[in-house]
């Protein structure tokens, strides 16, 4: 199969180190400058250094050139980006199945990834999306990692699971687009939460307890908006909420560690380099979920902290200080 990979950062650049090996993968980056690096060099010095392309990667400059006859386009860029991809798709006529692997809601629309597609390419595409626990730099050193493709033609998200699945890469499919994307997307603030607390020095227990209270508002948020209660507890739930949540690799995480020290947003998202999609997803969350009646009270404290000015210690002594309810 011929998979376009749309976005050269460092999910982009594993999955398609990852895929080179059974398919034919043509990275896409729009940025003259890192194709240049790339093609000279066989490696993503900025996103994803050290880690060599495979012989048979290609590399793109021009949207057109990657999906020329491709049979998949993956947009892995981050949710900020995924409608003008999408639409500069459309713009060129491309009429190939579309998997996305952005984790987020869009700002100011708190539309998911599933509903621009629908928005930008109607709502017979054939596409869906790619989820779950996943470290780009394991996944690129070729680590064992499991992931779920979400599509609402189940036919679909069994075929293409199994396309790209590999010993390495284990695919599973599932039909819940909603719980899938909602479960990526709202992990990423918890992410955040948890990182503050372990930076507050509050120890594996409070940790423990954000994450179990975490999945909660998640599974209470994901099935007001449609998704199916079992996918919170898969991979794409709790699987990418307990990795996000503890694994020092997380740049969310490193958000929440950093605020507790004291540094400012700017000054983290400067240094950090990469996309922190909980920062971008926190408010739009926070809107969905008082538009449903939906409590959320983590995910609250993380907007105060990010937004408001709150200390990030008196927004975890907020949450210790609710009223006792039953659980
Ligand atoms: N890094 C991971 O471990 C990981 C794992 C799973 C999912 N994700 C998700 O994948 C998405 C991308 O994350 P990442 O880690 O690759 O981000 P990153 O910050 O490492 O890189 C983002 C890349 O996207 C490119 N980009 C941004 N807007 C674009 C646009 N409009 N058109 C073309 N390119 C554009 C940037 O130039 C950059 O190369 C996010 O939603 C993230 O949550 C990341
Ligand atoms: O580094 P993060 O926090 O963006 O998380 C990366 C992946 O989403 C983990 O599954």
């Amino acid at each position: 199969m011929k998979i376009a990979v749309l976005g050269a950062g460092a999910w982009g650049t594993a999955l398609a180190i990852s895929l080179a090996a059974r398919h034919e993968v043509h990275l896409w980056t729009r940025n003259p400058a890192q194709f240049t690096e790339m093609s000279e060099e066989r490696t993503n010095r900025r996103y994803l250094p050290g880690l060599p392309f495979p012989d048979a990667q290609q590399i793109e400059l021009k949207l057109e050139q990657a999906l020329d006859q491709a049979d998949l386009a993956l947009v892995v860029v981050p949710t900020a980006g995924f409608r003008q991809v999408v639409r500069q798709m459309a713009e060129l006529g491309a009429k190939m199945p579309l998997v996305w692997a952005c984790k987020g809601f869009e700002a100011g629309t708190a539309k998911l990834p599933h509903q621009v597609v629908a928005e930008e390419l109607g709502d017979k595409a054939q596409c869906g999306a790619l989820s779950g626990p996943s470290f780009a730099l394991e996944v690129a050193r070729g680590l064992p990692t499991a992931l779920t493709l979400a599509s609402r033609d189940e036919s679909f998200a069994h075929v293409m699971a199994l396309e790209l699945h590999s010993p390495r890469l284990r695919v599973y499919s599932s039909p819940d687009v909603v719980g899938v994307e909602v479960g990526g997307a709202v992990k990423n603030v918890m992410a955040i939460a948890a990182g503050i607390s372990d930076g507050m020095g509050y120890g594996y227990n409070a940790r423990a307890a954000l994450i179990t209270r975490g999945l909660a508002e998640i599974g209470r948020l994901g099935v007001a908006m449609g998704g199916r209660p079992e996918t919170f507890m898969g991979l794409t739930g709790a699987g990418d909420l307990i990795l996000t949540c503890t694994g020092d690799l997380s740049r969310n995480r490193t958000v929440g560690l950093r605020l507790a020290q004291g540094q400012t947003l700017d000054t983290i998202l400067a240094e950090l380099g990469h996309i922190a999609e909980g920062v971008h997803s926190a408010r739009e969350v926070l809107r969905l979920a008082e538009s449903m009646n939906v409590e959320m009270p983590i995910t609250q404290a993380v907007c105060q902290v990010l937004f408001e000015g709150m200390p990030p210690g008196k927004a975890v002594e907020a949450l210790l200080n609710r009223e006792p309810k039953a659980e």
